[in-house]
């Protein structure tokens, strides 16, 4: 991602009472950028991005915007808003009132204002709804106000956790290519928190893998997919399946008692790695042409394609195919070596 840095969190720490919830975060965050951190719960997206707004304060290391340390400035005196996992929309204010509350308080002259609200409308697809009680709209529409509300502030950075969190799994599909449309039309930099990986991988620019209050991986949606730094990202994001081998020469990889050649280079002979291999990429030849054999114990079909369970002779094999093969068959594997991500560092 190009970019100026627009925020930047250099070895931000975080405790409540004896409990660490971040340790040592480190992450550049870019103007006009989408990133999204993801993880499971627990993991401290939240408490990093109420440090980013300002609602909370770090332990330890340095929050600059702009090559400025903003610790001590408030949240309303950063130039950053948030839209949180409840709406918190002003019930007995209309969608005008709404949008227009910010406004109003900074004073913003009147023609200047209803020029903005009207834009934000615009933006957010609720033309026409401005005498609207809040209370009469859909989740959806509840969300896109409170989007307005906090873009017709012209923040340069838009926080949001989990906005997408209560509506149904259609509407979240829908809103998520919104989220993005919008975005890209206002051009600010959003930094999302969700849990689903799905999610991330659909809007980001740049997603950021946390566990345990760490940083995991920090990299494009393909490349967190394609080439996940630990069994940690390559478990959550997408299913797998994930090995030990180890390594016999810089491009051969054994597991499952045969060698494999495989494109990661730059390991020590004899290191101990694991190997990740996505279920697409496992092919299904017949048993004479595999690399391995196994039995198919499990089918189903899940729309697009079959997800399989095989059982090799060390381990069950998870596998998508968009062809049935019944269960009972006798199979061969097929791997071929761009499709078999090798990681290392265990040994
Ligand atoms: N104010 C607080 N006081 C004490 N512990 C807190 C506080 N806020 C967060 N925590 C703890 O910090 C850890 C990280 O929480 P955080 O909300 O950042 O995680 P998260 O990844 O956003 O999770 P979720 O997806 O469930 O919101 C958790 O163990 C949580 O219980």
């Amino acid at each position: 991602m190009n970019g100026n840095i627009i925020i930047e969190l250099n070895g931000i720490s975080k405790s409540f009472g004896s409990e660490e919830v971040l340790k040592d975060i480190d992450l550049k965050i870019r103007e006009n950028e989408f990133l999204t951190l993801l993880g499971p719960s627990g993991c401290g997206k939240t408490t990093t991005l109420r440090i980013i707004g300002g609602f909370e304060s770090a332990s330890k290391g340095e929050l600059l915007f702009e090559g400025k340390d903003i610790s001590g400035v408030p949240p309303y005196e950063r130039q950053i808003n948030t839209v949180f996992q409840k709406y918190a929309l002003f019930p007995h204010l209309d969608v005008y009132g709404n949008i227009a509350f910010g406004l109003k308080i900074k004073k913003v002259p009147k023609d200047e204002m209803h020029e903005r609200i009207l834009e934000m409308l615009r933006l957010v697809d609720l033309k026409g709804f401005e005498k609207r009680n809040v209370n009469s709209l859909s989740g959806g529409q509840q969300q896109r106000v409170a989007i307005a509300r906090a873009l017709v502030n012209k923040p340069k950075v838009l926080l949001l956790d989990e906005p997408l969190g209560a509506l149904d799994l259609k509407l979240r599909k829908e809103m998520q290519h919104e989220l993005k449309r919008m975005q890209q039309s206002v051009g600010i930099t959003f930094v999302y928190v969700t849990h689903d990986q799905e999610e991330a991988l659909t809007m980001s620019d740049t997603v950021v893998v946390m566990d345990k209050g760490v940083i995991q991986q920090n990299g494009t949606p393909i490349d967190v997919y394609n080439e996940p730094k630990n069994a940690f990202v390559a478990s959550f994001i997408g299913e797998s399946n994930i090995m030990d081998g180890i390594m016999h020469e810089d491009f051969l990889v054994e597991f499952s008692g045969k060698r494999f050649v495989c494109v990661d280079r730059g390991f020590r002979e004899r290191e101990k790695v694991q190997v990740v291999v996505r279920p697409e990429d496992v092919e299904i030849v017949s048993p004479e042409k595999g690399d391995l054999t196994g039995v198919v114990t499990e089918v189903t079909f899940k729309g697009v394609h079959y997800e399989m369970e095989i059982r090799g002779d060390d381990r069950r094999w998870l596998v998508h195919s968009t062809r049935m093969v019944p269960v009972g068959s006798s199979v061969g594997i097929k791997i071929v070596p761009d499709n078999i991500h090798v990681m290392g560092g265990l040994s």
